[in-house]
């Protein structure tokens, strides 16, 4: 990895692929009395998790804020990093955590009104399971197709969070929800698909007790492995489940390379997956994809596969508003041009003023030297 290049030495020599930014966490890295992993002295190239958050994950906070969807995806073959990345370890936290803390610790503007809920879902054999409805049972849940707001999950429990301690006391009964079923089926939770999801609504409230909402989706999934499941010999229920993976992450690189190339119809129904990333996909949403790789000759395939996949997703261009409602909108932006007006007016009447100020001094020295 040099810069933002990262070069895989290949049989027909090297193949370099260019991208918004390459890190390297593979080595180079020591660690500090209190477990965490920080780069081995100051030439070192290592990536530590508060390097990954300033780098990307503060943008996230800043777009979600000013009332954008985000959304930021991991990507790879199993043991490349990508929970890692997402969740991390409790002395390493990784982005999820690090931007649950941000966004509390984001100071409310004056007469705002900030509220945030959670949910958090697993998407295995192409079932949705919703991880916050119950902390004893999977409840299973459908996407339904709203006609202007795409599409959604029913009935997908949304609980209110006040703090960063809030979202992670959430999150540690859904992660142990999704390993525990994981363990009764004999999977692990890296054969399903994790969306975190914090809505953010925000209120505002001028003086005349009118108000204007923005509101903002962050996703953030922790996809299952990419590599290629064998799928010969094994038992039915890994058949499933190695088919469903593949289905859903080779959907997922149908609709961006659809996406990249700008084709008029994007395969978005083909999984459960590609239906409710769509809007973060290629819709209303800045988003951010990162693609893990193992740095081992044994993955050599695997790795570049990922970054073929990585490299076409770059090319697909979202086109991100910020979310207010069409009326609120239509009063915040009537209200400027009318704020617009009367400072124009101001102005002019000042300049008037002024002109008749010193209109009126001139003929007051006029008279004046006259007199003497
Ligand atoms: N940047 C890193 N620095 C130090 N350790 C790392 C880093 N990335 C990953 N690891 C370690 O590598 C191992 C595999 O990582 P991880 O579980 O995140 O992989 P994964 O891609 O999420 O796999 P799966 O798809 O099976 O969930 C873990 O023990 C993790 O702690």
């Amino acid at each position: 990895m040099q810069d933002n290049v990262t070069t895989v030495d290949t049989s027909a020599g090297p193949r370099p692929f260019g991208f918004d930014r390459c890190y390297w966490s593979h080595d180079n890295f020591a660690e500090s009395d209190d477990g965490v992993l920080i780069p081995a002295s100051d030439s070192s190239p290592y990536a530590s998790q508060q390097h990954i958050f300033e780098d990307l994950g503060a943008t996230l906070v800043t777009n979600v804020l000013a009332g954008y969807n985000a959304c930021a995806m991991a990507y790879g073959q199993t043991s490349a990093g990508k929970s890692y990345t997402m969740i991390g370890t409790p002395t390493n936290p990784g982005l999820v955590p690090r931007l649950c803390a941000a966004l509390f610790a984001a100071p409310v503007p004056n007469k705002v009104q900030r509220q945030v809920t959670l949910s958090m879902l697993e998407i295995y054999n192409e079932q949705i399971n919703d991880l916050l409805a119950s902390s004893t049972a999977l409840h299973e849940c459908r996407v339904r197709q709203h006609p202007k707001q795409g599409f959604f999950v029913e009935g997908l429990t949304r609980v209110p969070v006040n703090d960063h301690a809030d979202v992670q006391a959430r999150m540690q009964v859904g992660t142990k929800l999704r390993t525990t079923a994981a363990t009764n089926m004999n999977k692990t939770s890296s054969r399903s698909h994790m969306v975190v999801t914090l809505h953010v609504k925000q209120t505002q409230v001028n003086g005349k007790g009118e108000s204007t909402t923005k509101t903002s989706d962050i996703h953030l999934v922790d996809l299952a492995g990419s590599e290629r499941t064998d799928l010969a010999g094994t038992s039915d229920q890994r058949f499933k489940e190695g088919l469903a993976i593949n289905q859903s992450l080779s959907n997922l690189g149908n609709v961006i390379a659809a996406l990249a190339d700008q084709a008029t119809t994007i395969p978005y129904r083909n999984s459960v997956l590609t239906k409710l990333l769509s809007n973060a996909l290629g819709g209303n949403s800045r988003t951010m994809m990162i693609a893990n790789i193992s740095p081992s000759p044994l993955n050599l395939e695997e790795t570049l596969s990922t970054l073929r996949f990585a490299d076409r997703a770059k090319r697909i261009k979202c086109k991100a508003v910020v979310n207010e409602s069409p009326t609120d909108k239509l009063i915040r932006e009537l209200k400027e041009e009318n704020q617009r007006l009367l400072d124009m007016l101001k102005a002019a009447g000042s300049d008037a003023d002024s002109d008749a100020l010193r209109a009126d001094k001139a003929e007051c020295k006029g008279s004046a030297q006259r007199r003497f």
